[in-house]
């Protein structure tokens, strides 16, 4: 069915969507390229999750970091007034400016260690000396955020796009979730990602999938229904992935 406001796509998308999915990451730009003001979509957007699919994360992408006077307010904002389950933050400000979002175990906090797009090997894989050698500063990243992870709430987020960093960071950081962007629109090889990605059960790899989904487009010829297309873009990421999970040996029983 086609659909004229674009909150109301969102909530199809969401509704078509809600049991194959186990987080959503809002998309500011998106709502912006609909002609919507963000803030009120992200608003009505974050609503109708928790009713639609109260036991799904939400994860505010919004990367935050900034020193240890402010990031506090950043935090409050994050989790209490916008309500985000988890959220990604920038550590370039190194560890002050992350303590205040780490402070709560129930809530998830998402590092950005090394990104999806080409532009993040600019800083992201320059040689740093450390006391074990020269390695990539993410991979210092990495071992630095496993050693803040006093509240066990740490992840990272890694790009599929470069799959062998990827198992890098699986074997610095056996037990951390990892936010996985860079499948599908960005070019990533979804099995590369799923298996580099994993823990050693198959497990603590979330793909992400954004464009893949929301842009889903109707087959020609056929209902334009946008959020079946959602529907279906969804499922068949979710068997791909569980498929490569079984052909591992790490399958869902
Ligand atoms: O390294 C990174 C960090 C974050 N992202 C975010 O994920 C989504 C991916 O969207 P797709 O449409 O599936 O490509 C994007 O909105 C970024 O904000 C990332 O891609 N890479």
């Amino acid at each position: 069915m086609p659909v004229k406001d674009p909150l109301d796509f969102n909530r199809a998308i969401i509704d078509a969507t809600a049991d194959l999915v186990c987080a959503y990451k809002p998309n500011i730009a998106f709502y912006e390229a609909l002609g919507m003001d963000g803030l009120r979509a992200l608003e009505g957007t974050i609503d109708h999750i928790r009713k639609a699919a109260p036991n799904t994360v939400i994860l505010g992408d919004a990367k935050r970091g900034d020193i240890g006077s402010t990031a506090p307010a950043y935090a409050k904002a994050m989790f209490q007034v916008w309500g985000f389950d988890a959220v990604t933050v920038n550590a370039w400000g190194g560890y002050d400016g992350l303590e205040p979002f780490l402070e709560d175990p129930a809530r998830g906090v998402f590092i950005w260690c090394r990104g999806s797009n080409p532009g993040s090997a600019d800083l992201q894989d320059l040689t740093v000396n450390t006391l074990d050698g020269p390695i990539p500063l993410y991979q210092h990243l990495a071992r630095s955020a496993d050693g803040w992870n006093r509240n066990g709430n740490i992840g990272l987020v890694m790009g599929a796009t470069n799959p062998d960093q990827l198992a890098d960071v699986r074997s610095l950081c056996p037990h951390m979730p990892l936010l996985i962007p860079g499948v599908g629109a960005q070019g990533g090889d979804l099995a590369d990602a799923v298996l580099a990605g994993m823990d050693r059960n198959g497990r603590r790899a979330l793909i992400n999938s954004s464009r893949g989904i929301i842009y889903a487009r109707p087959e020609p010829g056929g209902s334009q229904d946008f959020a079946a297309a959602a529907r279906q873009a969804a499922a068949r990421l979710r068997d791909q992935i569980n498929r490569i999970l079984t052909d591992a040996g790490k399958g869902w029983l």
